[in-house]
């Protein structure tokens, strides 16, 4: 698959508010990749931003054996200048629902995003069947340029990007109107579309009596999210690229940084069309639900359902959204993990402040960029470009996470865990109050190069005797996870691709806040990075070497 990708910033009405986006090839989002099982993914990527640097990380794709194709910018390579051009070059390994989206500063909230669905090999089959299938990927759309959101983050006092307008599937949504009549305000219109309108939503139409899959994935800078069909259960088979044991739900959560897929039997009344509701969770939903139409195709899509879009539950309802994530287990015959673990590393998540700034901490660091990107730094042992203390393994015992932390100032900081080669690894992410009394947010955590088990969940402080309940029968594989409010995660991987590795919360305005780490290992083991990955910092210096030209 050789592509050519221009990025560019273009005018665009993604909720039938002309604003401007990041889009790729005059596409927003950006166009869709379809590949097979082995396949080699070439795209050369040209920035036609102007003023600003870019990169694309490939969601989901461990990038074995190519950590420089990984697209975070200050990790694996440089951020491409404005007029040049960047070869990814990576082989797809695995089938699965996965999505790309910018990995520097805010660019995704911008915009900068698509899907990339990878088959299983020709000739060879899914265990599932389906008849046809569809594919959404969601995102939150603000109306506030991407840039004030970034400066107001860093701001004194802070300036929060707030709730987002407008909930987008396959960058379609409604601001300005509503596909109901009368919905919520009454001041909202209903859309008149002709149909090609940039936010006309994308309808879904099926025949009756057949199976569909729909490919669910969620690249929202904020937003987590609860999709429910009218009248359908969805059997849940897929996550992150992963096999699960098929369960079936009325509505499901899905995280940013999540993939899942379903299926659905078109089994209702094929006289009617049904609606399609995506809604908000765990934070106090200022924003309206993406709706869009399952349309039953001997009808018109324009006939409105006469049955009014399902209610996704209460934001705040943790007890549904838990018992949905403690559902899932890997599909009969999946990988299992090893039974112990050579290395723990507790990650205490906390809001914090920093000179009145406020930021987000692990173990109370909390992480800023460098610029030279760890993959060159660690590799050619430049020791004056990061922190070369190992950064806190845990924290202390006594922290209570109940309560807005008794000092909360912390400390930035841009040191490494340096992990030994195929070992095995158990993180317990461990959530705790927020600097407002009686808050806890959610937190869904990826991790750039594998893919872990979830071990397990619970409430409060992770303690060692939680450990006897781990699962190791049948976790799910996952690359991104989910800590509840006052709660912690476990999950384990085996260190067994040389690279270095992010592992952040995917709200992207908590990671560019300090919530992240970097993984490194066995970085001498990596060949063949490009130079102009690294044609920045200190590893620039390093190439160019001659201060002055003669
Ligand atoms: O990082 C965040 O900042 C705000 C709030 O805590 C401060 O205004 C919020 O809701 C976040 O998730």
């Amino acid at each position: 698959r050789h592509l050519k990708w221009d990025v560019e910033y273009m005018y665009w009405s993604p909720d039938c508010e002309e604003r401007v986006v990041m889009g790729i090839n005059g596409q927003f989002p950006g166009p869709t990749i379809r590949a097979h099982v082995g396949d080699i993914i070439h795209v050369d990527l040209t920035n036609k931003l102007g003023t600003e640097g870019v990169v694309i990380h490939w969601h989901g794709i461990r990038q074995l054996g190519t950590p420089w194709a990984d697209g975070t910018a200050s990790i694996s390579q440089c951020p491409i200048n404005p007029g040049q051009t960047f070869t990814y070059r990576f082989v797809v390994d695995k089938a699965g629902t996965y999505f790309y989206h910018g990995h520097y500063g805010m660019q995704r909230s911008a915009g900068l995003y698509g899907s990339l669905i990878v088959d299983v090999p020709e000739g060879e089959h899914e265990p599932f069947h389906y008849d046809g299938e569809f594919n959404l990927l969601f995102s939150d759309w603000w109306h506030q340029s991407v840039h004030e959101q970034e400066v107001g983050l860093h701001s004194k006092p802070l300036r929060w990007i707030g709730e987002p307008q407008t909930l987008l599937m396959n960058g379609r949504g409604q601001y300005n109107c509503s596909l109901l009549p009368n919905f919520g305000n009454s001041s909202s219109t209903q859309c008149k579309f002709k149909g090609n309108e940039q936010c006309a939503p994308q309808v879904l139409r099926v025949l009756p009596n057949k199976t569909y899959r729909l490919r669910l994935a969620s690249t929202t800078a904020l937003a987590s999210l609860n999709i429910a069909i009218g009248k359908h259960k969805m059997i849940v088979v897929e996550a992150d690229g992963n096999y699960v044991q098929p369960f079936a739900v009325e509505d499901l959560d899905i995280y940013s940084g999540e993939s899942y897929s379903v299926v659905i039997k078109t089994d209702q009344n094929p006289n009617q069309n049904y609606w399609i509701s995506v809604g908000v969770r765990g934070r106090q939903p200022k924003t309206p639900p993406a709706l869009t139409i399952l349309n039953y195709k001997k009808i018109p899509s324009s006939k409105l359902p006469s049955i009014s879009p399902p209610i996704t539950p209460a934001w705040n309802d943790y007890n549904h959204s838990k018992s949905f994530t403690k559902s899932i287990f890997s599909l009969m015959g999946s990988p299992t993990p090893p039974a112990s673990y050579d290395r723990r590393l507790l990650f205490l998540n906390t809001q914090n402040r920093i000179d009145g700034y406020i930021k987000w901490s692990i173990n109370n660091v909390s992480f800023v960029f460098p610029p030279t990107p760890y993959l060159g730094s660690v590799k050619f042992g430049l020791k004056n470009v990061f922190d070369q203390s190992s950064p806190p393994e845990d924290f202390p015992a006594s922290y209570d996470i109940m309560s807005p932390p008794a000092n909360p100032n912390s400390n930035t900081g841009n040191g490494v865990y340096k992990i030994d080669y195929n070992t095995t690894v158990d993180i317990i992410l461990q959530n705790a109050n927020a600097l407002a009394a009686n808050t806890s947010e959610i937190h869904p955590w990826h991790l750039h190069g594998h893919d872990f088990w979830v071990l397990g969940y619970g409430e409060g402080k992770f303690t060692k005797g939680d450990e006897a309940n781990f699962n190791l029968k049948n976790p799910p594989l996952r690359n991104t996870v989910v800590i509840f409010p006052y709660g912690w995660t476990a999950l384990r991987f085996v260190a067994d691709n040389p690279g270095a590795w992010p592992f952040h919360c995917h709200i992207e305005p908590h990671l560019h806040m300090g919530m992240g780490v970097v993984l490194s290992l066995a970085v001498d083991k990596v060949k063949g990075i490009p130079t102009d990955a690294l044609a920045c910092g200190h590893t620039a210096d390093m190439f160019l070497k001659k201060k002055y030209l003669p």
